[in-house]
């Protein structure tokens, strides 16, 4: 999927007021960015992490990617000064009495691995909170480095990187989205910020390109997960929380890393429709309701349909829906698990749930068809993927 970007994102510099009580996001700028609909591959449970970085004074490095937004308590310094969340650097001087100022080219830098390799669409650099302490302007560079490389050679002269975002002015306090042209398919990123300061949270959005002799090696997988290159295309309802959260590694832990709607008070009901990592068969399927108790969905039903649809609109050129479970009724807090009377192949899937609550995974178990198999090869090779 192409990310299409009508209007530029719009753009924030300059400093924030400084902070004068009360809710410290209430000037705070953001915007909505249409990319941000995408797999973020920087995020902490996908399995990304910040493995170095030149300068963490003042804060960690590793809280650009938690979950969440970052926090502001006013009264909390430490010995290093006030506690920021997020990665903040120390102010860097120049050479002498005479020069005190940094340097033009004088940055800090991180080295992300992303959670799942894939191809970037769109990154949001958010100084939330970094008001008179942000950068001046950010980079963002990707590399593809096969393994599992350490610092020292992701420092190494050996590794090609590839601009994704030049540098560019960033403002303080303020969800700084930058779209980004479709590149290659990448496994870590390298944040540079300008000439110092701090940066709260980084997010990386894209599509998983899932290693296909990983896949094929594994032969039965879960062909929805997103770590294998499933997504979620749309859904009816992001009240509580980002129906993505049915697609994540591992068992739901709390009520909000699941999938929630809110109450309907009409006869609808709810749903979300996927794209699997190509066109597979299905053979055995997981419902989990993981920490969903009062508010588990009553009964689900699951559909796939076939095709080579493109974007995020209904699946272009798609047969039609075929049930592959009946509606049937959950338990709240249970994982259930259902063997396939027959396989079934498809390349998109969709979860109906009745008539409204929450559902914490939707597992697929099956494997890739021939078609699917290439489809993957061909987008592992291709620049562009
Ligand atoms: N008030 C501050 O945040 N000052 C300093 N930063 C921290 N974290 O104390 C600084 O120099 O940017």
């Amino acid at each position: 999927m192409t990310a299409q970007h009508a209007h530029p994102a719009p753009r924030f510099t300059g400093a924030a007021r400084p902070y004068g009580g009360g809710d410290p996001y209430a000037d705070y700028r953001t915007a909505d960015f249409p990319f941000a609909r995408l797999t973020d591959l920087a995020d902490r449970r996908l399995g990304a992490g910040v493995v170095a970085a030149a300068d963490e004074f003042f804060a960690e490095r590793e809280n650009l990617l938690l979950p969440g937004r970052a926090v502001f308590d006013p009264e909390h310094f430490g010995h290093k000064g006030k506690v920021m969340d997020g990665w903040e650097t120390r102010r860097r001087r120049g050479p002498s009495a005479g020069d005190p100022w940094p340097a033009q080219e004088d940055h800090d830098w991180a080295l992300i691995r992303l959670g799942a390799p894939g191809v970037v669409h769109g990154v949001v650099v958010d100084t939330a909170h970094f008001r008179g302490n942000h950068p001046r302007a950010v980079s963002v560079e990707g590399a593809s480095v096969p393994g599992t490389p350490g610092p020292e050679e992701l420092l190494s002269d050996g590794v090609t990187w590839t601009t994704l975002l030049p540098r560019t002015p960033v403002g303080g306090h303020a969800a700084n989205g930058f779209a980004v042209p479709a590149g290659r398919r990448f496994t870590h990123l390298r944040l540079s910020q300008y000439p110092d300061g701090g940066i709260a949270r980084l997010r990386v959005y894209g599509e998983v390109v899932p290693d296909p002799a990983w896949l094929e090696a594994l032969g039965t997988f879960d062909v929805v997960a997103l770590e294998n290159g499933g997504r979620v295309e749309d859904a009816s309802d992001r009240f509580y929380s980002p129906p993505a959260n049915t697609i994540r590694p591992g068992r739901s832990q709390r009520m909000d890393d699941g999938w929630e709607t809110r109450r309907r008070r009409d006869r609808g009901h709810d749903w979300i429709r996927y794209r699997l990592a190509a066109q597979a068969e299905i053979r055995a399927l997981e419902i989990d309701t993981a920490c969903l108790k009062g508010n588990s969905a009553g009964w689900a039903s699951v559909s796939v349909r076939d095709g080579a649809g493109t974007g995020t609109d209904e699946p272009e050129g798609a047969g039609d829906w075929r049930e592959i479970l009946p509606r049937t009724r959950l338990q709240p807090d249970t994982n259930h698990r259902f063997v396939l009377p027959a396989p079934a192949v498809g390349t998109y899937a969709r979860v109906d749930v009745f008539p409204d609550g929450g559902i914490s995974r939707l597992r697929l178990f099956g494997s890739l068809t021939g078609q699917g198999s290439a489809a993957l090869a061909a987008r592992h090779r291709e620049p562009g993927g």
